[in-house]
């Protein structure tokens, strides 16, 4: 793909190879038809995504958060510009196991257990299920939740639930992780300790973008992108608010 050809290739061992990025998105818009209307969520968003990257995703409800994550995920496809993964092979294989997805709502599968919950996608990626069932259960420790493997989504409290999506997120190992407001609905407090999880499970050269409303789980992150009306308004690293 051009966008990938353009990108630096890398350098020789021993040295700091260049940081190919995981996502490359370029003068990225998406418009929808609704009622005969055009509604354009995102228009002409260019960003990168490298590896280790830790994204804080801000902006008010309606301002394009969700549209930019599903773009950047490969869920949904652009009106124009172009969205390439550079670093995680374009096409056909970027999921599943590279990107994995942490929704707002409530979205694990009702019937299955929590370990089943995090075993699905290694089943789903043709893992032998004892072998599937060890990995979910070391992510369940991993995230302070074996001794509630058994129990169904419904016997488990918001915060509980969320921590067995992320589980289920992680157990993949994947290179991008994209969390739509995961702790929306979640107090203060087990959203701190959510993002807590979260962050010490990540592998560090793994990236992380986050849509919060709240200043306390941004202000735990390395970049702040900011978007208003469908813009992406500003970058900010944290280092550079703080000098
Ligand atoms: N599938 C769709 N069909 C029509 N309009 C849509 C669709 N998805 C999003 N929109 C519109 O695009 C705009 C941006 O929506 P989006 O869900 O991306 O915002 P958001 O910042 O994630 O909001 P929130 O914080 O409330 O989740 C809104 O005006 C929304 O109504």
């Amino acid at each position: 793909m051009p966008e990938a050809e353009a990108r630096p290739r890398g350098q020789p061992h021993l040295t700091a190879p260049a940081a190919v990025p995981l996502v490359d998105a370029r003068q990225v818009t998406r418009a929808f038809q609704v009622a005969g209307q055009t509604v354009t969520a995102l228009q002409g968003a260019t960003l990168q995504i490298c590896p280790g990257d830790r994204v804080a995703l801000l902006g008010a409800s309606g301002s394009g958060k969700s549209t930019l994550l599903h773009l950047l995920g490969g869920l949904d496809t652009p009106t124009s510009g172009t969205v390439t993964w550079p670093a995680l092979g374009n096409g056909q294989d970027l999921r599943p196991g590279k990107v994995a997805f942490v929704f707002q709502a409530q979205s694990l599968m009702p019937p299955l257990t929590a370990l089943e919950n995090v075993a699905l996608p290694l089943l789903l990626n043709g893992k032998p299920p004892n072998e599937a069932q060890e990995e979910a259960a070391f992510w369940l420790e991993r995230l302070e939740l074996l001794p509630l493997a058994d129990h169904l989504p419904e016997e488990l409290s918001g915060g509980q639930a969320q921590r067995v999506a992320v589980a289920r997120a992680l157990v993949t190992h994947p290179r991008l992780i994209l969390a739509d407001e995961p702790t929306g609905q979640l107090d203060s407090a087990t959203a701190q300790h959510l993002l807590d999880v979260l962050l010490a499970a990540l592998d560090p050269g793994a990236a992380l973008v986050m849509a919060t409303h709240d200043p306390d789980v941004a202000r735990r992150l390395d970049t702040i992108w900011r978007m208003q009306d469908g813009q992406l308004v500003s970058v900010t690293r944290r280092q550079e608010e703080t000098s």
